[in-house]
């Protein structure tokens, strides 16, 4: 019984993901019949620019949005950090299934880690959040720009243009090349993106049977953990491409503690504060308005004012 049309992303990680959450609602509902659409979205086309000069937010998810809009499919599936603080009108997230490994990590020729890296290293990332911890933790270390899918990346370190890049556990582990983590980064040193190791499965929110399929793929810690995290990153209007990090934790009472990181992205300003409460949405605009207080808003102000240069 029913029939679903998935949007996805053509990239390994993007087919990976969709297809590990269409083989969990097969389980869920054994009758249905699930069909992949492959699209390619703006942000997989402009490779060659670094990503926060092209207008950053929802790159990769507009294109797969519109073909929600238009009924051309009914369900997708994102990488929550590649989702704007804010959905379309009409569209919600249906499910968010059990978060994996949130972390950063660090990926290096000969396995060194982040501390063992020679004086000036040079480390590959084209994100603002990244290289403003990193810099922050070894201001000596120099910053390249770093894009392109999984295998690229790791790619461009073999060819040895890098000593070390940075990417995600999570997409590294789903596409089963862990196996080339030389560190995973304490969450001390490189707070994740906002979202980061958690997927979000999008639907039109007057799609009831979507919706309902939908809600037993959907993991209650994980989502009181996101809510406030894309509700901190909501408060201080960052998209993607911003010097914004967060993680938060769920224990058993539903207690939630949140950390929020705003940096400059040489790493020379690096303002934090964790809360713990149970109200998501209270909690992420609690942390923002903390380092709104420190004099966050200037360094975003800053880089805001660069990407438009
Ligand atoms: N920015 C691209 C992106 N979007 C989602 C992931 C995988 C990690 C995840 O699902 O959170 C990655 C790669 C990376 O940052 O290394």
């Amino acid at each position: 019984m029913g029939k679903w049309k998935v949007g996805t992303r053509r990239s390994k990680l993007a087919l990976t993901q969709t297809k590990w959450v269409v083989a969990k609602l097969q389980e869920i509902a054994p009758e249905a019949d699930f069909e992949l659409h492959e699209i390619v979205t703006k942000g997989d086309r402009i490779l060659d620019v670094t990503l926060s000069k092209v207008g950053g937010k929802g790159l990769f998810v507009k294109e797969i949005e519109q073909s929600l809009y238009d009924k051309e499919t009914d369900l997708a599936v994102h990488s929550l950090k590649d989702m704007p603080a804010e959905l379309p009108e009409g569209l919600v997230i249906g499910a968010i299934p059990k978060r994996v490994d949130p972390r950063d990590v660090l990926l290096s020729l000969d396995g060194k880690t982040l501390d063992e890296l020679r004086e000036g290293a040079l480390v590959g990332t084209s994100s603002l959040r990244r290289s403003a911890q990193i810099l922050a933790h070894r201001p000596d270390i120099q910053i390249e720009s770093l894009r392109g899918n999984i295998d690229t990346r790791i790619r461009k370190l073999e060819e040895g243009n890098f000593d070390a890049i940075i990417l995600a556990a999570a997409g590294l582990e789903r596409v089963q090349y862990a196996g080339n983590i030389s560190q995973y980064l304490p969450v001390e040193i490189s707070l994740p993106a906002v979202g980061q190791g958690a997927l979000a499965i999008e639907c039109r929110a007057d799609d009831e049977e979507t919706l309902a399929l939908l809600k037993q793929l959907d993991d209650e810690p994980t989502r009181l953990a996101v809510t406030a995290e894309r509700s901190f990153l909501h408060k201080l209007q960052g998209g993607c491409q911003v010097p914004i990090g967060a993680y938060a934790t769920v224990d058993e009472a539903k207690q939630i503690t949140l950390t929020g990181m705003v940096g400059s992205p040489d790493g020379k300003q690096l303002f934090k504060n964790t809360a713990t409460g149970t109200d998501a949405l209270a909690l992420g605009v609690q942390v923002a308005e903390a380092l709104l207080a420190q004099g966050a808003g200037e360094v975003l102000a800053q880089v805001l004012r660069e990407n438009q240069e």
